[in-house]
C-alpha cells in the first residue's frame, strides 16, 4: 500500500515535470525569433554641479571651486552582422547610467557610461513616443536647482552657459563621432539596411550641471549656486527587422518551399503536411561555380506561406510580406500535383494578385516560377501553368522540379545563379 502510494506520488511528479518542460519548450520557441519589438530607452541624467569654496590653513574664505557634474550616458544603436539574426536578444527597457556630481577643489563629476544596442543589419528604428515631452507638459515650470543659499530655485534664463543643443552636439561628437541629428528636432527614424556598423544615437544623456566656478563674473565674485544636471532623453522605439536575402521563395502554404530550401542548401527548415508549418523566415546559402568558373554565392529565404487576402492582413499578412520587400529576386513556388488544394493556375494568379496589391514593384522582381511536386504525374498542369505565366507578358521561366526527390535542382540553381549575376552586373 505504502509502495503503491509512493508510485502514485512519483507519477504525479513526473507529470508535473513533463508539463513544466513542455511549457518551457513552448516558451523557448516563442522566444526564438522576434522580428518586431518595442523598447523603452532612457539616457542617464547629468550629475549636479557643486557649489563650494576653498578652505585652507590661513585662507578661511577661499575662492569658488565647485566642479561641474558629469554628463549622463547616452544610448546608441548599431548593426552587427553575424552575431544576431533576429531581435529576440533585446529586452524591453534600457537605461544608461547617470553622471556623478561635481566636487569641491574643482573636481568634475565623471561621465555616465553609455550603452550601445546591437541589432542585425536590416533593422528599421522608429521613435513612437517621447516621454520627456510629456513630462515637460505635466510640470508647471522649468527651473534649475540652486544649491545655496537654502536650496532656492532660479529660472534657467538667469544663468549663463552654452545652449543645450551646442552641448549635446559636442558630447555626441566627442564621445562617438557619430551621425547625430539635432536634439529633439524631429522623431528619430533610421533605416539600417546597409549600415556600416557606426553607432547612431537613440537617446542623449543629460548634460551635467555647472559648478559655482562657472558663474564667476566681475559682478559676482562669490556665486553661491550651482545647477542641477539635465534629465536624459527618454523615448519609446519600435524596431522591426526585414529579412535580408538575395532570393526569396514565395508560395501558398504546403507548396514545398521549406523542402526546396533544404534540398538546395544546408538549411534545416521544418517540413510538414499541414499548412503554416513555417512561421518565421529561414535562410540558407547557395555556393556554386558558374560555367565561366566564377564562384557565385547567394542567400535563399523560405518565407511563411501566403494566403488570399494577405495584402489586407489575412493569415500572417504583412508579417510575411515585409520579409520579401528586401529580396532582390523572387521565385514563386507552386504545387502542380493533381492533389493540390488549389489548382496551379489559380495559385499563380492568387500570388500575383497579392504581390501586386501589396507593392506592384515586387512583380518586377519575380523571375522564376518553380513548378514543384512534378514527380506526381503533372504534365497537364505544367502546360496550363506555362500558358498562364506566359500570358502575363513578362519573361518568367517556369522550371519543373521535385524538391522531395531533389530532381531538377541543377537546372534551377543554374537559372538562379545566371539571373543573380546578371542583376548584380546591371
Ligand atoms: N510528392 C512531393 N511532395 C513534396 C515535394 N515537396 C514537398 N512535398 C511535401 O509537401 C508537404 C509540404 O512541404 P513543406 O516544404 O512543408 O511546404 P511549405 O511550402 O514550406 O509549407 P508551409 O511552411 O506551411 O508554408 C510536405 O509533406 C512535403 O513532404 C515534392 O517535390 N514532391
Ligand atoms: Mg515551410
Amino acid at each position: 500500500m505504502i509502495f503503491g502510494n509512493c508510485l502514485f506520488i512519483q507519477r504525479q511528479r513526473l507529470f508535473y515535470l513533463h508539463g513544466l518542460r513542455s511549457w518551457a519548450r513552448a516558451f523557448a520557441m516563442q522566444q526564438k525569433f522576434k522580428d518586431k519589438i518595442i523598447i523603452k530607452v532612457k539616457a542617464g541624467t547629468g550629475g549636479a554641479g557643486c557649489s563650494s569654496f576653498g578652505r585652507e590653513k590661513f585662507v578661511p574664505f577661499g575662492p569658488a571651486d565647485g566642479g561641474n557634474g558629469g554628463d549622463g550616458g547616452s544610448v546608441y544603436i548599431a548593426t552587427k552582422s553575424g552575431t544576431f539574426n533576429n531581435l529576440s536578444h533585446l529586452m524591453g527597457h534600457y537605461k544608461a547610467s547617470a553622471g556623478t556630481s561635481g566636487k569641491g577643489g574643482n573636481r568634475h563629476g565623471s561621465i555616465g557610461s553609455s550603452l550601445i544596442l546591437y541589432v542585425p543589419p536590416g533593422t528599421t528604428v522608429k521613435e513612437i513616443q517621447n516621454l520627456n515631452e510629456e513630462e515637460e507638459q505635466n510640470s508647471t515650470y522649468s527651473v534649475q536647482w540652486v544649491q545655496r543659499p537654502g536650496n532656492e530655485r532660479l529660472p534657467i534664463q538667469a544663468l549663463e552657459g552654452p545652449s543645450f543643443e551646442e552641448e549635446a552636439e559636442r558630447q555626441a561628437q566627442e564621445l562617438f563621432h557619430c551621425k547625430s541629428p539635432p536634439a529633439n528636432a524631429y522623431p528619430i527614424e533610421y533605416n539600417m539596411m546597409d549600415d556600416d556598423g557606426k553607432p547612431r544615437i537613440l537617446c542623449r544623456g543629460g548634460i551635467g550641471g555647472f559648478g559655482n566656478v562657472h558663474f564667476l563674473s566681475e559682478k559676482n565674485r562669490s556665486p553661491k549656486f550651482a545647477t542641477k544636471g539635465m534629465k536624459g532623453q527618454s523615448k519609446v522605439f519600435e524596431l522591426e527587422l526585414k529579412t535580408l536575402c538575395d532570393i526569396g521563395l514565395v508560395g501558398l502554404p504546403n507548396a514545398g518551399k521549406s523542402t526546396l530550401l533544404n534540398s538546395l542548401t544546408r538549411a534545416t527548415s521544418d517540413i510538414g503536411e499541414y499548412e503554416f508549418t513555417t512561421l518565421q523566415p529561414h535562410l540558407g546559402t547557395v555556393r556554386l561555380v558558374s560555367d565561366n568558373h566564377v564562384p557565385v554565392s547567394f542567400s535563399l529565404a523560405d518565407i511563411p506561406g501566403l494566403i488570399e487576402g494577405a495584402s489586407d492582413g489575412r493569415g500572417l499578412g504583412f508579417e510575411f510580406l515585409r520579409h520579401i520587400e528586401r529580396a532582390k529576386l523572387l521565385c514563386l513556388v507552386i504545387d502542380i500535383s493533381p492533389k493540390a488544394k488549389i489548382p496551379c493556375t489559380e495559385a499563380f494568379q492568387q500570388l500575383w494578385k497579392e504581390l501586386k496589391e501589396y507593392n506592384p514593384k515586387l512583380l518586377e522582381r519575380v523571375s522564376i516560377v518553380i513548378a514543384n511536386k512534378a514527380d506526381i504525374s503533372a504534365e497537364k498542369q505544367l502546360e496550363k501553368l506555362k500558358d498562364v505565366v506566359s500570358r502575363n507578358g513578362q519573361s518568367i521561366t517556369v522550371i519543373p522540379v521535385s524538391a522531395a526527390r531533389r530532381e531538377g535542382m541543377d537546372t534551377l540553381l543554374r537559372c538562379m545563379a545566371d539571373l543573380y549575376t546578371k542583376m548584380k552586373i546591371v
